[in-house]
């Protein structure tokens, strides 16, 4: 992997790299935060998947996560959220919530898709293994999201318990096989198929499999995507179905933004640093 930009923040570095990703067919850039603790010994990591329309940058220069990171000693790895390049198609209509930039952290079943759309390997294996081989960053791993990569980080989460100490989310898309981002990218992706959708799908797989992990997701109620993409209620009630324990913090008057993410960055942080 070749270095892009190294800057110092808050005590560590912010690091943007470049590599060839092998299970996404092309060229990909990822952000990472080293707080100053990875000078002395590798660190643990917590894994921050974006939401629609976002690279690596978004979470990077808005959420302001550095400063509580590097008191943590806990990394930040920032993936980006979908394949790029010439090479990789689009949404026909360039819409903002399909193809690139919303690659919705599936691995595509469908032409011509599946060719570079591989996100959810790309995540759970092919980044892990380069930065902890690359990087002084263990293999004690969290996994957290916003919006479409909440829906990502609960999924991941939810799937690979052996792999991740615990899960958070900001604003998720709780539910995607019924919500109409979740439909759109679905089928496209993975084709008509509805069984192949629930391997996706975060409130199927609590139903199914139970809560084993750690959860805290934060959202606010004055989203705009809440009634119609996010429906926090309906992983509440395949948390309280199964008798987990999730955290599910509603907080009043916050929007979908970045400013609300800013505002509890910090409490999720903290949140991950009890189990890593
Ligand atoms: N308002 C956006 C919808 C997409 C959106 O809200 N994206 C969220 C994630 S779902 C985001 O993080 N946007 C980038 C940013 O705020 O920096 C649009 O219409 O393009």
């Amino acid at each position: 992997m070749k270095k892009v930009s190294d800057v110092r923040c808050f005590g560590g570095r912010q690091i943007r790299f470049e590599h060839d990703a092998k299970t996404l067919n092309c060229v990909m850039q990822f952000s990472v935060y080293l707080p100053e603790a990875a000078t002395q010994q590798p660190v643990p990591a917590v894994y921050f998947l974006s939401g629609l329309t976002c690279t690596d940058e978004n979470f990077a220069t808005k959420a302001g996560a550095q400063r509580v990171a590097n008191e943590l000693g806990i990394a930040l790895i920032m993936p980006d959220t979908s394949p790029r390049g010439d090479d990789v198609p689009d949404d026909p209509e360039a819409a903002y919530d399909f193809g690139k930039g919303a690659g919705f952290y599936v691995n595509a079943t469908q032409t011509p898709w599946s060719q570079h759309y591989q996100m959810y390997d790309y995540i759970v294996s092919e980044l892990p293994e380069l930065v902890e081989r690359e990087l002084p960053i263990t293999d004690r791993r969290a996994i957290a999201g916003h919006s479409m990569g909440g829906h990502g980080a609960l999924v991941i989460g939810l799937r690979n318990p052996q792999r991740y100490r615990s899960i958070s989310a900001f604003s998720p898309i709780t539910h995607p096989t019924d919500c109409p981002w979740g439909e759109k990218a679905f089928s496209n992706y993975l084709g008509d198929d509805r069984q192949e959708w629930a391997q996706y799908d975060a409130v199927e797989l609590i139903k199914a499999h139970g809560q084993p992990l750690p959860i805290r997701v934060d959202q606010g109620l004055a989203d705009g995507f809440l009634d119609e993409q996010l429906k926090p209620q309906a992983l509440q009630a395949a948390i309280a179905e199964v008798n987990g324990d999730a955290e599910i913090h509603l907080h009043e008057g916050y929007d979908h933004s970045y400013y609300f993410i800013s505002s509890f960055i910090e409490a999720q942080l903290r949140f991950h640093a009890q189990y890593l």
